[in-house]
C-alpha cells in the first residue's frame, strides 16, 4: 500500500514512521508520502486560503493551489480520503474497506476546511471519501489523518506481529472486547478472573464474549441495535 498525505504542517505526520506505520515501512509493507501544500503555491506569500464567499467565521483554503496539488498527488485509481466534521462516520468497517486499497490519498484541511469544488473536480477522476472520525470538532484534518491511518495500516496482514490481535478487537464483530488482564495473579487485593487461569479454551472464550456483550449493553447499546452508516464503498461522500 502506498499512502500520500497532503498538509500545510507536514511536520505534524512525522509520528506515523514511528511504532506501527514506521514497521509497516521499514518492512516495505507501506509506502509512506507526505507533502507540504505549500509547494504548490504561486504568490510570494504562499497564501493558501482566503475569506468564504457567503460570509462566516475563519477562511477558506483556496481550489486553485489543493486542485494542482492532488493533479500531481492523487492518480486516478488512489483513493480520496477527506477527514471533516461533516464527514460520515469513519468506523472499523472504514478502515478495514481501506486497508484493501493499494492506493490512499489523505488531504488535510485546515482553517474552516477546503473549498468544496475541489472535490467536486476530483470527483470526476477518483472516488473520494469524506470522513469524520467522531461528533466534535478539531483544529485541522492531521490528527484524524493519523487515527484514520493507524486503525487502517494495522489491519494490513503482516503488520501485526500477531495476525490475532486484530481479529479480536472491538467492533470487529460488533461488540466491545471483554476486559484483559496479565501478571501477577493478585495484584493490590484483585484478582485475575478465575476462568482465565482454567486453561479450558472453550470457557474462556465464551467468558470473554459474555463480557464484551454486557460491557456493550452497558456503554454502547447503540452497537446492538443494528447497522450504521459509515463511509464505505456504497457511500460516495
Ligand atoms: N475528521 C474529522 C474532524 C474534524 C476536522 C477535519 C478536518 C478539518 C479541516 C479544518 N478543520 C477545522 C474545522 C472547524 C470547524 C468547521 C465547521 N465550520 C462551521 C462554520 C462554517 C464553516 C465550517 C470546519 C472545519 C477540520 C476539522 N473535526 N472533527 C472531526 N471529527
Amino acid at each position: 500500500m502506498r499512502i500520500d498525505i497532503v498538509s500545510i504542517f507536514p511536520d505534524y505526520l512525522a509520528p506515523l514512521r514511528l511504532s506501527l506505520p514506521g514497521k509497516a515501512i521499514d518492512r516495505g509493507i507501506l509506502e509512506l508520502g507526505v507533502h507540504d501544500l505549500r509547494s504548490w503555491t504561486r504568490d510570494v506569500h504562499r497564501s493558501v486560503d482566503d475569506t468564504p464567499y457567503g460570509g462566516g467565521p475563519g477562511m477558506v483554503m483556496r481550489p486553485d493551489v489543493w486542485g494542482e496539488c492532488l493533479d500531481d498527488v492523487c492518480p486516478d485509481d488512489a483513493l480520496l480520503v477527506v477527514p471533516t466534521p461533516a464527514g460520515v462516520p469513519f468506523t472499523q468497517a472504514t478502515a478495514e474497506e481501506f486497508s484493501t486499497e493499494s492506493h490512499l490519498v489523505f488531504a488535510c484541511g485546515r482553517y474552516e476546511g477546503i473549498d468544496q469544488r475541489v472535490f467536486d473536480d476530483a470527483a470526476r477522476r477518483v472516488r473520494v471519501r469524506e470522513v469524520s472520525i467522531g461528533d466534535f470538532v478539531l483544529i485541522g484534518g492531521e490528527v484524524a489523518v493519523m487515527a484514520m491511518i493507524e486503525a487502517t495500516v494495522r489491519l494490513i496482514p503482516g503488520v501485526l506481529g500477531n495476525n490475532e490481535s486484530h481479529e479480536q478487537d472491538s467492533f470487529s464483530d460488533g461488540i466491545l472486547e471483554g476486559p484483559a488482564y496479565t501478571r501477577p495473579q493478585q495484584w493490590r487485593g484483585l484478582s485475575v478472573p478465575p476462568v482465565l487461569l482454567s486453561g479450558d479454551h472453550a470457557r474462556i472464550a465464551a467468558w470473554r464474549h459474555e463480557q464484551g456483550l454486557a460491557r456493550t449493553e452497558a456503554l454502547r447499546p447503540d452497537l446492538l441495535a443494528g447497522p450504521t452508516v459509515s463511509a464505505g464503498p456504497d457511500h460516495t461522500a
